[in-house]
């Protein structure tokens, strides 16, 4: 497998305090990846080593094939970025600003700048200064400034932070598009575990700077999607029964009072009828679908993470 970027032992430390560590990172040409995590788990760090914009303390980052040096300047041209909060010329248009921006970046096509407004829906803003602009609006012309040069790679920490619903569907079909229909691969960073599920092709877990998985959403959605969970007073007994009764071997125990099980072919109704004959008392049952939402919870330390 080749890689349009990866990591390895990626680490940054402040005052000798690690903010990433040892992040070995797999971002796939053409896909979405999104980097998911609370504030503060250091994902803007690391976007920003890969972007060049700080050094790492250790380990080493490949973009393209090359590996990344203080003096990459032709990789940096390939790629489009958002780190933190887009700055603008604000007593400048936005044409003007992305005008500027192409100029810098040694990539000038008028109609490049007009396809990147269109693709962010920005319309009738020839007159308006950047400073009259809501802060969804920023958000947007951050975008299109970084589809302006024709990115083989979208670097974008948070896009979606400020946007109102409509604002943020626009921003996912717009991912979509690039992913899809014009071959851009997108790190897109978020700590909204439900955007990321609509979104993402590969999923990156950061908590307190480690990557602690990293997993594509085709395998979290795929065979085990369905599951019964069954909350019992004698989890011991039942798993006997499960085992020895039911033949059933794909099953998970969660705690002392669930289970879930994965066997697609035992229904609720036998399930009940099993546990109540051997004399298990069942406090619910129900069918469910997992999620990203219950992957990340499976996975992690479930009060640390802030689900919006
Ligand atoms: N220049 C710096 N000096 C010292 N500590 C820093 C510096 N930059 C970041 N940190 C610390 O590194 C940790 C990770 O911060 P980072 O901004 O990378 O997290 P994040 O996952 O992007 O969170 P958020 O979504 O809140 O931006 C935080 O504890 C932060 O305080």
């Amino acid at each position: 497998m080749t890689y349009i970027l990866q990591t390895s032992q990626l680490t940054k430390s402040y005052n000798g305090k690690e903010v990433a560590s040892g992040v070995d990172m797999h971002v796939k040409q053409g896909e979405i990846y999104g980097f998911l995590g609370p504030n503060g788990a250091g994902k803007t760090t690391i976007m920003k080593m890969i972007t060049n914009l700080i050094k790492p303390t250790s380990g080493d980052i490949e973009i393209f094939g090359s590996k990344l040096t203080d003096t990459s300047v032709e990789v940096l041209k390939r790629m489009g970025t958002i780190i933190e909060y887009p700055i603008f010329y604000e007593r400048l248009t936005a044409r003007e600003n992305l005008s500027l921006h192409c100029e810098y970046m040694g990539y000038y096509d008028d109609k490049a700048i007009e396809q990147a407004l269109e693709l962010v829906k920005l319309h009738n803003i020839d007159n308006k200064k950047v400073k009259e602009f809501s802060l969804g609006m920023k958000q947007r012309l951050g975008i299109a400034r970084a589809i302006s040069t024709k990115p083989e790679l979208l670097v974008l920490d948070e896009p979606i932070n400020g946007l109102d619903p409509v604002g943020i569907k626009d921003l996912r079909e717009l991912f979509k598009l690039l992913c899809r229909e014009y071959g851009v691969t997108l790190i897109v960073s978020s700590h909204i575990l439900a955007e990321m599920e609509q979104m993402a092709d590969t999923i990156g877990i950061i908590q307190h700077g480690k990557l602690v998985k990293e997993v594509t959403m085709k395998s979290i959605n795929g065979e085990q999607t369905e599951y019964i969970e069954v909350m019992i007073l004698d989890v011991k007994k039942a798993v006997y029964v499960l085992e020895e009764k039911l033949k059933v071997r794909n099953y998970k125990v969660f705690d002392e009072r669930t289970i879930r099980i994965y066997d697609v072919d035992l229904t609720q109704a036998e399930l009940s009828k099993a546990f109540v004959m051997h004399d298990i008392g069942i406090e619910s049952i129900n069918k469910k679908h997992s999620s990203l939402e219950e992957y990340f919870l499976n996975t992690m330390n479930e009060k640390e993470i802030h689900i919006s």
